[in-house]
């Protein structure tokens, strides 16, 4: 028998994900086809190429739910510039301005934010953030890991490990740094065999530009390195005003290989919201056969006039980086 699975390309800050609505399914697809379909439509050569999976859900206790599968077919609890897509793909189906989103872990607030001059933006809430080990999970003997040097890692590099919920380590760092092979190397290196993280980690390389205005560079667990990553952008923003480098309750600008976003701390630093695109690339349907996976796919719909606007935000960022870097994208 053959599936045919109607689904939306999409993205923040050229995060890209496939969007499934599961409501368009004859069934809900159990925890293996997701897997599956993460592995097989994400590859970039074979399949339809993305970062990952954005499945959404009607929940008994919010306006939809969202669940994010990485290309490598793990599920992971959060992802904010899936959310903000998710978001705006359920405040359209229910016309309301302010939504909730049930998430792995936490119902999380999504809010159609004023336009931008180009693109429509939407504000996603990004909690709880805690810094116990536990919660990454990290082993470790110390209560928290706060700017601490982690000798396996790198002999100069201070890292925070947080979790929002998902897990990152982070470490702010020079523009030599940035630019050096060092994040591939640690990246590699704590989502492999490794004595901290037992599931694997986020790892974040932040350049503060100056005050409220920071670079962020991740390589994804379960992906690699990405455009951008949403809690990754929230959680080194936190860490930025930790160091003095943002105030809290004032807008911080975060750029990325693929666009910018804006973020805000709350006061005491429990939640952070994420500001940014949630952009419809394309409609397409994939056919899938149980036994032979991925039968063909085709796109059924685009969106250009978004592309062309979010290309001018991309343009924008691209300088920036220039002016920065020396260079186009770090
Ligand atoms: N791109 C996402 C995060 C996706 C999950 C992450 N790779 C993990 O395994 O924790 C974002 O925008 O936050």
């Amino acid at each position: 028998m053959i599936l045919e699975v109607p689904f939306r390309k999409v993205h923040g800050s050229r995060n890209d994900f496939l969007l499934i609505d599961e409501e368009h399914l004859p069934a809900p697809p159990d925890r293996e086809t997701k897997k599956r379909w993460a592995i097989t439509l994400c590859d970039r050569k074979k399949g339809i190429g993305a970062d990952g999976i954005l499945f959404l859900s009607p929940s008994g206790q919010a306006d939809g739910a969202m669940r994010i599968y990485n290309a490598d077919g793990t599920e992971a609890s959060m992802c904010g510039n899936g959310l903000r897509c998710a978001g705006r793909y359920f405040i359209e189906k229910t016309g309301k301005d302010t939504i909730f989103v049930e998430t792995k872990k936490a119902v999380l607030e999504v809010k159609r934010w004023e336009d931008g001059p180009d693109v429509p933006l939407f504000q996603v809430e990004i909690s709880p953030v805690r810094f116990d080990p536990e919660s990454l999970p990290m082993n470790t003997d110390k209560r928290e890991i706060i700017n601490e040097k982690l000798e396996d890692l790198s002999r100069e590099l201070l890292f925070t490990a947080l979790s929002v919920p998902n897990p990152h380590l982070i470490a702010i760092v020079s523009k030599e740094m940035m630019l050096s092979g060092e994040q591939e190397r640690i990246s590699a290196f704590v989502n492999g065999e490794n004595p901290y993280f037992p599931d694997g980690v986020n790892v974040s390389f932040v350049y503060p530009i100056r005050e409220g205005e920071i670079f962020v560079k991740t390589y994804e667990r379960g992906v690699g390195f990405t455009n951008a990553c949403g809690t990754a952008m929230s959680a080194a923003s936190l860490v930025a005003a930790r160091n003095g480098y943002a105030k809290r309750n004032s807008p911080v600008t975060v750029y990325n290989n693929g666009g910018f976003v804006r973020t805000v701390i709350s006061e005491n630093g429990d939640k952070i919201f994420l500001i940014g695109n949630g952009t419809y690339e394309y409609d397409g349907v994939f056919r899938w056969q149980e036994d032979a996976g991925l039968a063909g796919w085709a796109i059924t719909r685009r969106y250009p006039e978004e592309e062309a606007a979010y290309a001018r935000i991309e343009r924008k960022a691209r300088e920036k980086i220039r002016e920065i870097f020396g260079v186009d994208k770090v």
